[in-house]
């Protein structure tokens, strides 16, 4: 993680509780002095999404996320701004430094309405701020807090959650029995997971991060968010090639009969990610439709005109080819699951002492394997889609928390880069740290955006020799050039979109 800006550290509830109880009793930055922090950098982005003289109403409950919402009150009701706060568990048992900001509020001798839930009678407001539950939430949301978020939902203004949206669990993403439906989230020292994973991407909206004034040593982060910023900061100069050869070639093994669109696309995408060297391994069988589909790239063909798939007595022919020139292999997409087939790439993965990113069909070949280990001085990238991942591991995976966590895990134990594809995408490094896409993956759920990411990662990983440098361009590469095809073109995208 040394090399992510802490901005884009995902934290859980209880890392945030650590770094504010660590901020107040070891560094010296009180309770109070963080929320007003909290409370000043919210309002600062709250007057600046609105014109003055807005009526806005306040949802508090009565731990700290209230003490928020209550400095912002008083600081956008001296900029003009007209406020209603409703407290949904009375003002008899609110935290000391809410209860104090209640004080403050109260002395400011401005026209503020204080009332109960009971009391609350629904009107014209211009926006809401949900300053009910933020990290303190426990269990499901109980009334009467459902019942004010049931009304929020129907509202057509917008909706600033402090913290967290309220019912959203903050590690999880879960919806714990309903929860806020957010416009904006205003995050306070650090991102949490929960936004990212499950029901969280829905329901935050746009998450702004409010910095409060931990010390870094006090950032312990669960995951990163994967951002174009930081990966091109600490990414090494690519070498100058100065031979198509300089850089290494990526074999690619894929291709069955019925197909061998999965071998054109992820050559295709390999190619078109800049790389010099692309050699594609293909039965002889195949070798007609390749010409055909793919004239830039150099084939090479194994056993007789009649293989139309990978068999056990190609394995030699296959280590002798990917040992001509240093690169790294792609094998699996379109191999198919044919018993010979599934026996040739158990063979290739158990011999091959090389670089090899593993993907598609050659994960089920990997998932059926004894003993399966990694050959000395081999690194391996696997890109598993949430089915193979339960496969490979042979785990059940319930919710993105938990696949987030058996990436990580399993990556760890194993010493590989694991590319666990979803929405969001993970990506999890024998080092043990985890790092999520923060964007829309679900435009790439059609068959074919797995070969093309195979590729693109498979090209970048000889580009900058670093395996999850590979996955993050990969992942950041086919995002932008979807981005760039909705701006151009209305429609559907299509994997060929991408490459
Ligand atoms: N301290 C700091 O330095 C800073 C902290 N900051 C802010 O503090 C927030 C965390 O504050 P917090 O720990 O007080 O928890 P919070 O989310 O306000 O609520 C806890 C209360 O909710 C209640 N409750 C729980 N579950 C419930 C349910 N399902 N349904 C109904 N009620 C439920 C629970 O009641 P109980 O169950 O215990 O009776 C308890 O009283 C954090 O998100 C950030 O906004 C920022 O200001 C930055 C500086
Ligand atoms: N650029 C990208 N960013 C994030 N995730 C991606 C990207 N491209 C592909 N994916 C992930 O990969 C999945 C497609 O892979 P997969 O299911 O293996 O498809 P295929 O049918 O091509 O094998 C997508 O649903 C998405 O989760
Ligand atoms: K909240």
């Amino acid at each position: 993680m040394d090399l992510v800006p802490h901005s884009y550290y995902l934290c859980s509830a209880e890392q945030s509780r650590f770094m504010d109880e660590k901020t107040i009793s070891e560094f010296g930055i009180d309770g109070f002095t963080l929320m007003e922090i909290a409370g000043t950098r919210a309002a600062d982005f709250i007057q600046s999404q609105l014109p003055s003289g807005s009526h806005g109403v306040f949802f508090c409950g009565k731990g700290n996320n209230a003490g928020d919402a209550l400095v912002i009150a008083r600081l956008l009701s001296q900029q003009g701004f007209k406020i209603t706060i409703c407290f949904l568990s009375g003002t008899g048992d609110l935290s000391p430094d809410t209860l104090e900001n209640l004080g403050l509020l109260q002395k400011l001798d401005e026209d503020i309405e204080l009332l109960d839930w009971e009391d609350f009678n629904p009107s014209a407001f211009d926006f809401i701020v949900d300053g009910m539950l933020g990290t303190g939430l426990n269990s499901d949301v109980r009334a009467p807090y459902s019942d004010a978020i049931s009304w929020i939902n129907t509202q057509e203004v917008p909706v600033f959650a402090l913290d967290v949206p309220t019912g959203l669990h903050a590690d999880s993403g879960l919806i714990l029995g309903t929860a806020v439906q957010a416009d904006f989230t205003l995050s306070f020292g650090a991102l949490k997971t929960g936004f990212y994973l499950n029901q969280g991407f829905d329901t935050s909206g746009e998450v702004i991060l409010c910095e409060l004034s931990f010390p870094n040593k006090f950032k312990k982060p669960t995951a990163a968010l994967i951002d174009r910023s930081w990966v091109e900061a600490a990414s090494p100069s690519p070498k100058r090639q100065k031979h198509k050869y300089d850089g290494g070639v990526l074999y690619i093994i894929a291709g069955s009969e019925g197909l061998t669109g999965a071998g054109i696309l992820a050559a295709k995408s390999v190619w078109s990610a800049g790389l010099g060297a692309v050699v594609l391994i293909t039965p002889k069988g195949l070798l007609e439709i390749y010409e055909k589909q793919l004239v830039q790239i150099i084939k090479k063909p194994v056993g007789d005109r009649d293989d139309v798939y990978f068999k056990e007595e190609h394995v030699e022919q296959v280590l002798d080819i990917i040992a001509e020139k240093p690169g790294k292999v792609l094998i699996g997409p379109g191999l198919g699951r044919q018993q010979e087939t599934i026996r040739f790439t158990q063979s290739i993965l158990r011999n091959f002492e090389g670089d090899v990113l593993i993907d598609a069909d050659a994960l089920f070949a990997l998932s059926k394997m004894e003993n399966r280990k990694r050959p000395e001085g081999s690194n391996w990238i696997l890109t598993p889609h949430p089915g193979e991942l339960k496969t490979l591991f042979n785990q059940e995976v319930n919710d993105d928390f938990d696949q987030l966590n058996l990436t990580k895990e399993k990556a760890r134990e194993e010493k590989i880069t694991l590319l666990s594809k979803g929405m969001p995408s993970i990506v999890g490094t024998e080092t043990g740290d985890a790092y999520l896409t923060g964007y829309e993956t679900r435009i790439f759920s059609r068959a074919g955006f797995g070969d093309v990411l195979a590729g693109k990662v498979g090209a970048y990983w000889l580009k900058y020799s670093s395996s999850e440098l590979a996955c993050f361009y990969g992942l950041l590469d086919g995002f932008q050039k979807a981005q760039q095809y909705f701006v151009e073109n209305s429609g559907s995208l299509a994997p060929i979109d991408i490459i």
